[in-house]
């Protein structure tokens, strides 16, 4: 750090291992938001990240959501939305960082070397599902008000908490219109604290894509069949399915529905000359993933289809069977799911009706007796911000500060779904300023966070919050 005499960043060093501690005790809690058999963990989470964030002198209101109906008719309660707040000077400017403590599945079978709900620390990294994505960002948030606070916080800041940011954020923008006037009405920035950096250098976020996550089931019997019994006497509901999910894109990636493309925003050069700068190595991303050979060979040209061209990624089938072994089975019904990233000017609306229309006119086409149903189960909006506004030049300096480097102005590949809707209702600049590492591996195997990241991160939160009275 460069300024290692800076007591709030001597009281952060001093206290990192309760701060790794922390991140292991909320890790243990498996806050998976997919799986219904955990939506206990999820309340769970909740409630003992309130409890943090009082014992640390903020005041928290849990803003309930009803419940969550499937299509099979079961219902579950929602996680409540933490709303909380450190100081109310009308003289200060008011912040508001959103995060999410709900995680995605996570199984030591899927290939993890170290149980995901059990934080190991190994060569300068914290393992564990939702290390990164977000607990150990939303941690790095919490701590960094808590040491602000012991030397005086220069501005208000409330936090927007919720559990159900991996699923789409449901309920959420009906309780951001609701709250409007009330929680939000002296809010003068949104910080989302949720995103990776593009390298080891700090990077600060104005974009981000959006998803339309769709499912397609197909139903041909009332049961599973036995494959010598009625293999060759049958239309293969597993068949039809494949062959949908097959024409969606081709080998480049180049999505196959008609129209997809029709709203993209054009490239200009000005937007070409903010990919220069950008340190990034396409040999680095090989050796993360393991994989030798990209759709796309320069740094501009995968940065541009990771941030601001669409992408189609097919995720699963539910009902087929999985297992190792070998079980000659006609699975009765499938469901296919895939989901498409969005960006501007591209409306979520617009793109599920181009797939339903695709999809039935391919399987019309096909002449299969089965039946057929898309749906689309998420539809989050692509955003992108103006990233002159304030919290941007507070966060650049503030990078300054801590590593003594030039920010990275980068975008996301992912989603945030209520980013656009935080801008839309409340009319507020939105930012993402993140701590997560590059090869943090979040959704995947063997997430983590660096040490590094998280406490200098924890510095860069710190910092943020004493620039920005500033700007
Ligand atoms: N950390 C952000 C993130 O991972 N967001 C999810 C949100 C999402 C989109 N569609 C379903 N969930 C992401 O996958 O981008
Ligand atoms: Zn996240
Ligand atoms: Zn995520």
């Amino acid at each position: 750090s460069p300024t290692p005499d800076d007591p709030l960043f001597k009281h952060i060093d001093d206290h990192q291992h309760e701060y790794i501690q922390r991140l292991k005790d909320w890790v243990a809690i498996e806050s998976d938001s997919s799986d219904p058999s955990k939506r206990d963990q999820v309340l769970h989470m909740m409630q003992v990240t309130k409890d943090y964030i009082l014992q640390i002198g903020g005041t928290v209101e849990m803003a309930e959501l009803g419940e969550q109906e499937y299509s099979s008719g079961k219902k579950l309660p929602l996680p409540p939305v933490i709303l909380a707040e450190f100081g109310n000077d009308t003289n200060k400017p008011t912040v508001c960082f959103y995060g999410h403590m709900d995680v995605q599945p996570a199984k030591k079978a899927d290939g993890w070397k170290t149980d995901p709900y059990v934080l190991e620390e190994k060569d300068g990294n914290l393992y564990g599902r939702g290390t990164s994505d977000d607990k150990g960002q939303i941690l790095a948030l919490l701590h960094a008000v808590e040491s602000a606070k012991k030397f005086g916080l220069p501005v208000n800041v409330k936090l927007f908490i919720e559990g159900m940011e991996e699923v789409g954020s449901n309920g959420l923008e009906q309780l951001v219109e609701d709250k409007k006037d009330t929680f939000f009405s002296n809010v003068d920035y949104i910080v989302v604290t949720d995103t990776p950096w593009l390298s080891t250098k700090p990077g600060i976020t104005y974009g981000a894509r959006g998803n339309c996550y769709f499912f397609i089931e197909v139903e041909g019997a009332r049961r599973d069949l036995h494959s010598g019994g009625f293999g060759g006497t049958v239309y293969e509901a597993m068949s039809d399915l494949v062959y949908l999910l097959g024409v969606l894109a081709d080998v480049n990636g180049k999505i196959l529905i008609p129209g997809i493309y029709d709203d993209v925003l054009p490239l200009n050069e000005q937007e070409k000359d903010l990919y220069k700068d950008l340190v990034f190595d396409l040999k680095d991303l090989k050796r993360d993933t393991g994989v030798n050979t990209f759709l796309h060979n320069t740094k501009e040209e995968l940065l541009m289809h990771r941030w601001r061209f669409p992408s189609l990624s097919i995720h699963g089938i539910e009902g087929a069977f999985s297992g190792s072994g070998t079980k000659t089975v006609i699975p009765a019904k499938v469901i296919g799911k895939f989901s498409i990233r969005q960006v501007p000017n591209m409306n979520p609306s617009v793109v599920e009706k181009q797939v339903s229309d695709y999809l039935e006119s391919k399987f019309a086409e096909r002449k299969s007796p089965n039946k057929m149903k898309v749906s689309m189960v998420i539809g989050a909006q692509p955003w992108l911000a103006n990233m002159s506004e304030p919290q941007y030049l507070a966060a650049q300096k503030a990078v300054k500060r801590v590593f003594n480097v030039d920010a990275d102005m980068i975008r996301a590949g992912g989603t945030i779904p209520i980013a656009k809707n935080f801008e839309d209702v409340l009319g507020k600049g939105v930012m993402l300023l993140g701590v997560g590492g590059p090869d943090d591996a979040p959704h995947g195997q063997n997430e983590k966070i660096s040490v590094y990241n998280y406490i200098e991160g924890t510095k860069l939160y710190a910092s943020f919050l004493k620039e920005l009275p500033s700007f």
